[in-house]
């Protein structure tokens, strides 16, 4: 939907800084980035990343120290207070705390902000009513906030957030305060008003998942800055940046943390590699593929493979044995497939960069997993692999899944 659509908010350069008692604080630094019409944006990062202010200048709720926003097609950097009111009516806001008036009922509060723009008590009273039976609560209209439960709470503060008819809504860790179910259902209702409404929605998250749920494109910003934007898929697919990676992992968990790569290194001492399996890459098929034609072994011993965006997603770290020669033309042929990880083996471990930070190593493309130490590893596949209980895992030989093999022992 976002592709080739014009931008709805762009961002030229911009910069905001705070004056604080430790000095200059750039909460934003040198942003440029465009948020398509009619498209859900997710912003992630960790906190202090910069993520909140860099919406709240959408709305104008701060101002920018330099560069140029533009909202539907109109600059507001520069604009007067009274020039950005009209700005602010269309766009809505909802937050992780709900900021709902306690005092008012759940009717009350919808109609707050139409009593604020002078609409009419009867325009009011239909409105309120047909906002409430979108966003399912049309029975809890005359109770109070305090008697709602977070998820009936965020409904509230969507149905205001909506009552004006704006074009872009700003979620702002709107479901961070929620647990997962009522998360999901909040999520699934932010996805019906982008669909339903044709109305652009800026989420601002620091979980993967809520990215992987719902959104088009996402920005990764760390301090102060987009250090990663594309289309959702893309990202998970290719993240490049060490920030992206872990939300991405946080999110999949599809590789061994270290704690069960060690455990694993116990049951399965021989070659171990992780490859991504995509579906513009390497397929799980493809790999057995190779594997034959190599005259390798493998065993599936961790991974698990999901959707991003309704297409197939993940990984799965294998052990492999065979001849050490074999074993790495395999390997460096999976490589030209997709990315590669590799471990190497329990005499000669290597670590996942990506799960280890600090090791130096920063993987940028699908050709970086061989790494360093790759052919060392090969005197290691002469490991004894009789002397590892094999449990858990898938072997595949000759491109044919053999369920048994992992539960025999020894017999490698
Ligand atoms: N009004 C302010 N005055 C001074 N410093 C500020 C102000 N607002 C934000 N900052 C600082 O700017 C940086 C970015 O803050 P921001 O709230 O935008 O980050 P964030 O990614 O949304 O974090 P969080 O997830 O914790 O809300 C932080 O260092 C923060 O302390």
């Amino acid at each position: 939907m976002s592709v080739g659509t014009p931008a709805i908010v762009r961002f030229s350069g911009v910069t905001k800084s705070f004056a604080t008692r430790s000095g200059e604080v750039r909460a934003v630094d040198g942003v440029t980035l465009d948020i398509h019409q009619g498209e859900i944006f997710g912003v992630i990062g960790y906190s202090g990343a910069g993520k909140s202010t860099l919406v709240r200048l959408i709305n104008a709720l701060e101002i920018a120290s330099s560069g140029t926003i533009e909202v539907d097609g109109r600059t507001i950097t520069g604009l007067s207070e009274g020039s950005l009111r009209s700005v602010r009516a269309g766009i809505g806001m909802i937050f992780q705390q709900f900021n709902l008036l306690t005092s008012r009922t759940v009717a009350g509060n919808v109609a707050y902000a139409l009593e604020v723009a002078g609409w009419s008590r009867a325009r009011r009273t239909a409105r309120v009513a047909e906002l409430l039976e979108f966003v399912g609560i049309a029975e809890k209209a005359r109770q109070y906030p305090g008697q709602l439960s977070g998820g009936q709470k965020q409904r509230v503060g969507i149905a205001r957030a909506l009552a004006t008819n704006p074009r872009i809504l700003l979620a702002d860790e709107a479901t961070s305060a929620l647990d997962p179910d009522t998360t999901q259902d909040v999520l699934a209702l932010l996805k019906k008003v982008n669909h339903d409404l044709g109305i652009t929605v800026v989420v601002i998250t620091h979980e993967m998942d809520v990215v992987k749920s719902i959104c088009d494109r996402v920005a990764v910003m760390e301090r102060g800055t987009v250090v990663e934007l594309g289309d959702v898929y893309s990202v998970f697919a290719n993240p490049r940046h060490r920030a992206t990676r872990r939300f991405v992992e946080s999110s999949i968990k599809d590789r061994p943390t270290s704690d069960v790569l060690e455990r694993l290194r116990h049951r399965h001492p021989g070659r171990l590699i992780t490859v991504s399996v995509h579906e513009d890459g390497t397929s799980g098929g493809r790999i057995t593929d190779v594997l034959a034609e190599h005259r390798v072994q493998g065993t599936i011993i961790f991974g698990g493979i999901s959707e991003v965006t309704e297409r197939p997603f993940g990984s799965l770290t294998w052990e492999l044995e065979g001849a050490a020669a074999d074993v790495e033309r395999a390997v460096v042929r999976l490589q030209g497939y997709t990315r590669v990880v590799d471990l190497g083996t329990a005499e000669h471990p290597l670590v996942d960069p990506d799960l280890d930070p600090g090791t130096g190593s920063t993987p940028s493309d699908g050709q970086d997993g061989g790494q360093d130490g790759g052919t060392a590893e090969l005197a290691a596949l002469t490991t004894d692999a009789e002397n590892a209980a094999q449990v858990g895992g898938l072997s595949f030989f000759g491109g044919h899944l053999n369920p048994f093999a992992p539960f025999r022992r020894g017999n490698r």
